[in-house]
């Protein structure tokens, strides 16, 4: 079931905490709703719920105006960030609750309702727990009966508040990919609520990044990370590298350091966002780039070295992080304290004054992109 958001607003004593959000979600995907705090993510996920009013726009269930049906008939499954279950009920009595108070007209009999539990026990991977009470399960298993429990009256939709919120890391990931498998597999049209960059990014068919009461991009993942509309969206998705300066006679330039810009014919100032693995690092600075920085860490734990780096005869704000193979690091062997030179291979200009970047690639200088002005 398609949900679209038809310019919804919500005002809350003055704040304006949606400003006319217009959004399609398709059917059958996993969309995640990311953005910092405070950005309206919770009060859109609770007006498609029903569970919040709106004060102007239309919610849609398909081709169905749902914005006046009352949260009970909506017909949709919840997951929130604090297990909801009964602690006085068995897990099998907590996945069986919602079917046990349908209307007695639509309520399944009790040997249905059971087959159903047995069901979603084994999909939710957790068939031997039926006769244990909530506090005699883990925080992830909590979590795995409150979806079987969203899942019991086969909801239209799944909406899910930032469901793995309050999970240790590894149980997150854990729970991610198998939320990501029982998805495929069931294909139900959720929308989940998160702040957490990485699991919008893992998770999710497409991401709504949202600021301020409004959508800024949506997109599929890898597109997301790769062209990034604003540069909000770039500082939100991830570290990323700058470089703040003047262009003229293209090239972009601030003390010691430069970029060449080549089809580049803007003149003023501009900010270069470079994404960690969009640059490498070198001995010597290259013909199209001269960056010296000074290497201030290195930490060798997960799939590859990341390298922070601070500037040396020129500024940025940020602290610059670039990221290596472990065999091109041994090849290497860079070393704290020493001077390298960052070699971009893509970046992104954002001229004064322009909202969206416009990408620049030394690789295939030809590949100059006038997409995105
Ligand atoms: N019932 C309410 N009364 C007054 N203000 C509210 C209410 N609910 C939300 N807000 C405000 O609306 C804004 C958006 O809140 P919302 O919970 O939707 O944000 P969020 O993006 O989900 O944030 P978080 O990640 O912190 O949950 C916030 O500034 C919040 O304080």
């Amino acid at each position: 079931m398609s949900i679209t958001i038809d310019q919804i607003s919500k005002n809350f004593d003055g704040f304006q905490a949606l400003d006319e959000v217009s959004l399609d979600i398709p059917e059958g995907k996993l969309t995640a709703l990311l953005g910092p705090s405070g950005s309206g993510k919770t009060t859109l996920l609770r007006i498609i719920a029903g569970l919040e009013s709106s004060d102007g726009g239309r919610i849609l269930f398909g081709d169905e105006d749902v914005s006046q049906l009352h949260v009970r008939d909506r017909n949709i499954g919840f997951v929130f960030q604090h297990y909801a279950l009964f602690k006085h009920l068995t897990v099998a009595e907590n996945i069986a609750f919602g079917l046990e108070s349908l209307p007695r007209k639509q309520r399944p009999s009790k040997t249905e309702i059971q087959r159903r539990v047995d069901e979603l026990l084994d999909m939710i991977q957790l068939p031997d727990v039926a006769k244990r009470y909530p506090t005699q399960l883990s925080g992830g298993q909590k979590q795995r009966v409150a979806l079987a429990r969203a899942l019991a009256t086969r909801p239209r939709i799944l909406l899910l508040d930032e469901p793995f919120g309050a999970l240790d890391a590894k149980v997150r990931k854990d729970l991610r990919r198998w939320l990501r498998a029982l998805h495929d597999e069931f294909h139900f049209t959720s929308v989940f609520v998160t702040h957490d960059q990485e699991e919008a990014l893992e998770l999710s068919d497409q991401v709504v990044v949202m600021s301020q009461g409004q959508v800024e991009q949506v997109n599929e993942p890898a597109s997301l990370y790769a062209r990034p509309e604003s540069r909000f969206v770039f500082d939100f998705l991830g570290q990323v590298n700058t470089l703040s300066g003047a262009v003229r006679g293209q090239k972009l330039s601030q003390a010691d350091a430069w970029v060449s810009l080549p089809g580049i014919q803007a003149e003023g100032e501009a900010q270069l966002y470079l994404r960690p693995h969009e640059v490498q690092l070198d001995r010597s600075p290259a013909s199209h780039a001269k960056l010296p920085l000074r290497i201030e860490s290195i930490s060798l734990i997960g799939s590859e070295v990341r390298i922070e780096l601070t500037p040396e005869g020129w500024q940025s704000n940020e602290i610059w992080e670039v990221g290596m193979s472990h065999s091109e690091f041994a090849r290497q062997n860079p070393a704290r304290g020493e001077r390298w030179y960052a070699i971009p291979d893509v970046g992104h200009l954002f001229l004064a004054g322009a909202n969206h970047p416009r990408s620049v690639n030394w690789q295939y200088p030809s590949g100059i992109s006038a997409s995105n002005q």
